[in-house]
């Protein structure tokens, strides 16, 4: 699988994001194990407090469609001057499934730093710890 497909697929969710209250959309492509692509957006709510981010719809879909082993995560939003990562909410979610994740923070033009979960979210809380007690 090519990254930049990954990240365009990204970019082509974040066009699909309900944001009409931030107008801030925001676009996730995650690569599974097995090599296929799940993408989320984000979905806000009324109650502004029930918005999902673009990250955990696509792990709730992906997981929903059976998928459960991710190498990859692309993520993007509209601003360009720089590279934006997940909110803290979403790294956690993301490390559910694992600490070893590629994550791409994409600029709207597609260009994109690679960088990794473990990175994003060092020291953290995941089900290794349960499964210790
Ligand atoms: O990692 C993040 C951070 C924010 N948002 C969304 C939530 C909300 O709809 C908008 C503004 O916070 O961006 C995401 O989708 N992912």
């Amino acid at each position: 699988m090519a990254v930049t497909e990954l990240v365009s697929k990204c970019l082509q969710a974040r066009d699909l994001a309900y944001c009409p209250y931030s107008r801030f959309p925001v676009g996730a492509a995650l690569l599974t194990a097995d090599g296929a692509i799940v993408t989320g957006c984000n979905v806000e709510n009324a109650s502004y407090g029930l918005t999902v981010c673009a990250e955990r719809t696509a792990v709730q879909r992906a997981v929903a469609e059976g998928h459960r082993q991710f190498t990859a995560i692309a993520v993007t939003c509209d601003i360009k001057d720089r590279f934006v990562g997940p909110c803290g909410a979403c790294r956690q979610v993301l490390m559910e499934f694992g600490s070893n994740w590629t994550v791409y923070l994409t600029k709207p033009d597609g260009t994109y730093i690679e960088t990794t979960l473990h990175e994003l979210l060092p020291l953290p809380f995941s089900p290794e710890h349960l499964a210790k007690n």
